[in-house]
């Protein structure tokens, strides 16, 4: 099944727009982490805070080193724009280690962000590149577990971080649905499974579980090994329907669409794997 969600509203110029905010690492290529973050939160019409939990050394052929900034300037950070500028919804990415995981969910906690709180958390639970240069320290993976997934809205980890976290190898739906399940137990408020790197299939579909209920979206397979930043690019189009006030199934149904337009559009970069674009918006309004 393909969604047709209708495009978030735009604020009129002049007017301040919804607020969301990133916490996650800088990609020096623009294709992925922050520079991702930002441009779909810009062509969704949403204003971005950021929180930089850490800095890579980064291109189209992979993640040659990164530095980790200090957790309480992360975490002052995150304080600085909450308390001034407001957010109506926040996510993470790649956050690097136990201290900075902890750090960032003390700072949630106190400040009302996180689920069953006022401000919604979605949890990208970045562990490596796509290249496989790892973004998290393997001893960073229980405070993913038992710190920060507890207190998600949603956590969305594509299928290396399915099976880091859990245990469970995804090779079909029976086994997403497993997955889900176990990623769901863990305290997140809805799981979402993607299905991106199950490569075999001709479409690709995410399954998002709430405790109850699984529900599927499916898109068509989009032909390109320029997929980088597609996680990103999914979970902040995510948050920004959600900063609006959507539901979180109708903000995955938005968010699908928005990555498969972004995968459509993506285009070639570097020596290695290019960006997913969100740009098409701009012809999108050029159109209208
Ligand atoms: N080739 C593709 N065609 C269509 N959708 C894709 C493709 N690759 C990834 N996606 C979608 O992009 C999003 C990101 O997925 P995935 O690649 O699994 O995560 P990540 O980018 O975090 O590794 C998901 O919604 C997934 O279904
Ligand atoms: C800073 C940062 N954050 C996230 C990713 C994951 O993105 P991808 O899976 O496309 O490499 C990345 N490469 N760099």
């Amino acid at each position: 099944m393909f969604w047709d969600v209708t495009q978030l509203p735009l604020t009129p110029d002049g007017q301040t727009p919804i607020r969301v905010l990133t916490i996650a690492g800088t990609d020096s290529g623009g294709g992925a982490g922050i520079q991702a973050d930002s441009r779909t939160f810009a062509m969704c019409g949403v204003h971005a805070c950021v929180a930089v939990a850490a800095v890579t050394v980064q291109n189209t052929v992979g993640v040659s080193a990164f530095h980790e900034i200090p957790p309480e300037i992360v975490a002052g950070q995150v304080r600085a724009v909450v308390t001034d500028i407001g957010i109506g919804a926040a996510k993470t990415g790649m956050l690097a280690s136990t201290e900075i995981i902890e750090s960032v969910a003390s700072v949630c906690n106190e400040l009302g962000i996180g689920r069953d709180r006022r401000i919604p958390l979605l949890v990208d639970p970045v562990s490596a590149s796509m290249h496989g240069d790892p973004l998290l320290h393997e001893s960073a993976l229980d405070a993913l577990r038992t710190t920060l997934i507890p207190m998600a809205t949603i956590v969305t980890p594509n299928l290396d971080e399915v099976s880091l976290l859990t245990g469970i190898d995804v090779v079909d739906d029976a086994t997403a649905r497993t997955a889900a399940e176990a990623l769901h137990a863990m305290g997140a408020q809805y799981a979402l499974v993607k299905g991106g790197h199950l490569r075999t299939s001709t479409s690709s579909t995410d399954i998002l579980f709430d405790g109850s209920e699984f529900l599927e979206f499916t898109s068509p397979r989009i032909h390109t090994s320029n997929d980088h930043g597609g996680g990103d690019t999914l979970g902040s189009a995510i948050v920004s329907a959600l900063a609006h006030g959507w539901t979180v199934p109708d903000a995955v149904a938005f968010g699908k669409e928005w990555v498969t337009k972004s995968l459509a559009a993506s285009y070639d970069l570097g020596a290695g794997h290019g960006p997913v674009s969100p740009l098409w918006r701009l012809h999108d309004a050029e159109d209208a």
